[in-house]
């Protein structure tokens, strides 16, 4: 029996495991370790034995069997002061830390020619099995299953290899995370193939995601609802930017609308390809508009409806301009700006409005680059998921239904029409002109009533209809959403068709002299 506490180190990622490894030693650690591990150690002079030689078992069954043995989850298991009798009497020494990190089965199943063999081989049992040992057992031991925690842990031990019990504790919980999450990954990868030799299904028997609480919030969305923020922790998971990677550069604390406006806002925005402004409140776009001069963009979209934007949401595509910045702080109150980026001396105009909540989040993926991420919206008891509505529409998807033709002009404005359209909760309903909105009728039980909608906004915002084009984000099933156009003014229609009385709403159109395009793609929002 040794007096002097083992390590056990058995990691896949061995990014600076030779330093920790002489950490531990300076700090009185002797040190176990497993085939690879030990390998590498003893390459680089660390003194260490291997874990085959202290049980007296060799690694067996290609690395299946190498750390499953009773001396080592005895040692790692064993109440100090409670089992020192039968941890003697079967000369089991106290492993008081582990350190391990697992067979990466994230990369291995990312991989496009991933077999089921190769994922099966990549599930690993040894590590996650000393992991929850020394975990549950975190009275007494230490478990660090995260290269970027060695530091912490080096400077944490000092001269001695005792760790506080707040440390273990933090540690034991991080350790159930990462088996939960990598547990997780497993269920989902087997769970989406009915059996071995099927391809996969898109989604799988359960659905087990990780969520990291990145704060708490005040309150949800009313005062008297608790809530947080929790963004999704999966390993390879996308970086684009998001309002889940946006930091906050001045301001109040985000509320829960706040957080859920500015991930409206910024969605949207990243739909245009050229320089854009996104204006949300409640959720829903109330003022788009793309200029490549940025203060002009902004003031055109607030110029849609300043009356909603009072308090809104604003979201640029580009970096925010100290100009635009500017713009904003003298026109209106606002609650959020996000942006990629900031120009020098942003922040200084800012200050002057303290509350304000300047936010960046990197660059943006160019429209049809973006990653598809999974929507997920909670019904009482369950968890509707489906992928995000990325569904892209260029000119040439376009069907021309009428005998008007629309002019290029008009194709410009009714492509950005129904970019906007998309973001709108249904019934949907845009009004634009120039590449700018110039009213939006959103979440309307009917169609008809999200038209009147956008016409009154135009009206209120002294906007001309007369000559805009109108984007609904499904079809007309009646031609009385032709005709109160054709009232209006609107002189372009983009809709997705598939009615049973298309023919009807094309003859309206044609009546009209209204130009129509068909996108075939439907985007509904609720
Ligand atoms: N089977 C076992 O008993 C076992 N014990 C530890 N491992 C894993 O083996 C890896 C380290 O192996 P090596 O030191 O041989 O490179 C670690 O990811 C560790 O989690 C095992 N492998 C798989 O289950």
């Amino acid at each position: 029996m040794s007096t002097t506490p083992l390590a056990l180190l058995s990691v896949s990622d061995k990014s600076n495991i030779v330093e920790f490894a002489q950490g531990l030693i300076k700090a009185g650690f002797g040190l176990l370790s497993t085939g690879g591990t030990y390998r590498l150690l003893t390459e680089n002079n660390v003194d260490v034995t291997e874990v085959s030689d202290y049980t007296g078992f060799p690694e067996m069954m290609d690395g299946r069997v190498k750390t499953l043995h009773p001396k080592i989850h005895g040692g790692i298991l064993g109440r100090r002061g409670k089992d020192d009798a039968v941890m003697s009497e079967h000369a089991i020494d106290r492993i008081d830390l582990v350190v391990v990190n697992l067979y990466p089965f994230a990369e291995t199943i990312a991989r496009a020619d991933v077999t089921m063999n190769d994922a099966i081989e990549n599930i690993d049992i040894g590590g996650p099995t000393m992991v929850r040992s020394a975990a549950k057992n975190h009275a007494h031991v230490g478990i660090v299953t995260d290269p970027a925690d060695y530091d912490r842990i080096l400077t944490a031990l000092g001269d001695g290899t005792a760790l506080t019990t707040a440390l273990r504790y933090d540690l034991a919980v991080k350790a159930f995370e990462h088996t939960a999450q990598y547990d997780g990954m497993i269920a989902n990868f087997l769970g989406s193939r009915v059996n071995e030799n099927q391809e996969a299904e898109n989604f799988s028997r359960t659905f087990n995601v990780q969520l990291e609480k990145v704060q708490d919030l005040r309150y949800g969305e009313n005062p008297h609802q608790n809530a947080a923020f929790y963004i999704e922790n999966q390993p390879l998971k996308s970086q684009q930017a998001s309002i889940a990677t946006a930091k906050q550069l001045q301001g109040k604390a985000l509320s829960y609308n706040n957080i859920a406006d500015t991930d409206a806002a910024l969605e949207c925005v990243k739909a245009f390809s050229t320089p854009a402004c996104v204006i949300v409140k409640h959720a829903n776009p109330c003022g788009v508009a793309v200029d490549n001069d940025q203060v002009a963009a902004y003031n055109t979209a607030f110029s849609t409806d300043p009356e909603s934007s009072f308090g809104g949401i604003i979201a640029f595509n580009r970096p925010l301009t100290l100009a635009a910045a500017k713009a904003i702080i003298d026109n209106q109150f606002v609650e959020v700006i996000i942006a990629p980026s900031i120009e020098d001396g942003v922040l200084e105009a800012t200050a002057a409005k303290k509350n304000v909540r300047v936010l960046v989040c990197g660059e943006l993926p160019a429209p049809d680059q973006r990653d598809i991420q999974l929507d997920y919206k909670r019904v009482n008891g369950g968890l509707l998921v489906q992928e995000q509505d990325l569904g892209l529409i260029t000119a040439n998807d376009l069907k021309i239904v009428t005998d008007v033709q629309p002019t290029e002009a008009q194709i410009a404005d009714l492509l950005f029409s129904w970019n906007v359209a998309k973001y709108v909760k249904s019934n949907a309903i845009v009004y634009a002109k120039g590449q700018r909105t110039i009213g939006v009728g959103a979440g309307q039980m009917s169609r008809v009533n999200s038209a009147r909608i956008a016409a009154i906004k135009a009206e209120h915002a002294g906007l001309a209809t007369e000559g805009a084009v109108m984007a609904s984000d499904a079809f007309f099933p009646f031609r009385d959403g032709i005709d109160n156009a054709a009232a209006v003014g609107i002189s372009a229609i983009i809709q997705p068709g598939g009615s049973m009385r298309d023919d009807e709403t094309i003859a309206a159109a044609n009546e009209h002299g209204i130009a129509m395009v068909f996108t075939g793609m439907r985007h509904f929002r609720h």
